[in-house]
């Protein structure tokens, strides 16, 4: 798509028929059904709906799209915004009700400026830390006194695992692989586990309160209880009061069979893009995510069924994470055992080894902290 002044457009290659004409007024029927059944689109009156033009109440009167055969070849739906955002806005409505137009034309173009909008929004910042509503604290304080320095290590060595969090049985194991079915599968080639997100009822309904509640804990947990002050040491910032810790309200449930693994990555990458600001000359960061946070719920994981999670703890400044390999960093293999819990810094390269076992399933809940304020994300 291009920008010419304030019309942005999407150019629709016509798919190659016998009969022309019916092309033609199938596409323009194609786009009424959508104005009618869409609430975002409102026709502009019924003298110009035979036009295919429409505009956007949410925009304001003034966003008017237009969707017409622009060359032999090709249809175009024009909009004339100066806002690249609401461009976007209505690229994504269309890809939505794209099958009413996929029989005509190619709609791959929306498939671009769909992928282009959702790249520019910003992350979302998430809940207040203390919008968990626990029932568990004192479970929290427990995991957290087990191990009193926790909190030190956390702040100087950028990670710290505990083994004290709580324990899950066969059964709920059985309740949670309700989850995996085909749509949960990655088929990725950077990872090829199973993934699903737990709300909290669902969480609850496979008796995984417990589990649930203590990972959307430890945000509060560190906003109150991290040394504010930053050690001369530490690979991270801690969060302060003008820059706390926000939580989602899902956990990922992450499934990896024989065979399966997740390579080298960021959960919170570096862009290609660098920061403008003279005193920072950090990259701009890819998201929010500044602790994260893995319980593992497996039944007796040994360091012979694969599967580790091989964490490097000082790479979270590498542009590309298969350097931590080949540039030999230092890293610690954390073995996935029932009940342990481990928080790291996001930015960190880690890696899911391929699970070796034949017939054990690994399994982990992770839940991604957020600091939203001075994150290193573009605004
Ligand atoms: O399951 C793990 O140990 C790590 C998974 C991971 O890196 C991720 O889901 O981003
Ligand atoms: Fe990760």
């Amino acid at each position: 798509f291009s920008t010419v002044a304030n019309t942005r457009e999407v150019v629709f290659p016509l798919l190659k028929t016998r009969s022309k004409d019916r092309q033609l007024r199938n596409l323009k029927y194609a786009f009424q059904e959508l104005v009618e059944t869409t609430e975002f689109f409102v026709q502009n009156s019924p003298a110009q709906y035979h036009d295919s033009s429409c505009f956007v109440p949410a925009m304001g009167a003034k966003t008017e799209l237009q969707f017409q055969q622009s060359s032999p070849t090709e249809f175009v739906l024009k909009v004339n915004t100066s806002e690249n955002s609401d461009f976007g806005w209505i690229c994504v409505k269309m890809f939505e009700q794209k099958q009413l137009f996929e029989d005509f034309v190619d709609t791959t173009c929306l498939t671009d400026a769909v992928s282009d909008h959702c790249y520019s929004l910003l992350p979302y910042p998430g809940f207040p830390a203390s919008s968990a509503k626990l029932s568990n604290t004192a479970q929290l304080d427990g995991l957290f006194r087990g191990q009193p320095f926790c909190m030190d290590e956390l702040r100087d060595n950028g990670f710290v695992v505990l083994d004290n969090g709580p324990k899950s049985t066969t059964s709920g194991h059985r309740l949670l692989d309700q989850y995996m079915n085909e749509d949960a599968k990655k088929h990725s080639s950077a990872r090829t586990d199973s993934v699903h997100f737990l709300n909290r009822d669902e969480a609850k309904d496979c008796g995984f309160q417990e589990h649930y509640e203590t990972l959307m804990g430890i945000a509060s947990y560190l906003n109150d209880n991290m040394d504010m002050e930053s050690s001369p040491h530490a690979p991270i910032t801690p969060a302060t009061k003008d820059n706390p810790l926000t939580i989602p309200n899902t956990i990922q449930l992450a499934e990896y069979a024989e065979n399966d693994f997740y390579k080298p990555h960021s959960d919170n990458s570096l862009t290609s893009e660098v920061v403008s600001d003279a005193q920072n000359s950090d990259r701009v960061r890819s998201n929010f995510r500044h602790y994260t946070c893995i319980l593992y719920c497996n039944d007796d994981w040994e360091e012979e069924d694969g599967g580790a999670l091989r964490l490097y703890p000082n790479t979270r400044n590498l542009v590309h994470p298969d350097d931590a390999i080949s540039d030999g960093y230092d890293f610690i293999d954390v073995i996935p055992k029932n009940g342990r819990l481990i928080i790291f810094d996001s930015c960190n390269i880690h890696s899911v080894e391929k699970v070796t076992h034949k017939t054990k399933k690994r399994r982990a809940l992770t839940l991604w902290i957020n600091r939203p304020n001075n994150s290193g994300v573009a605004s």
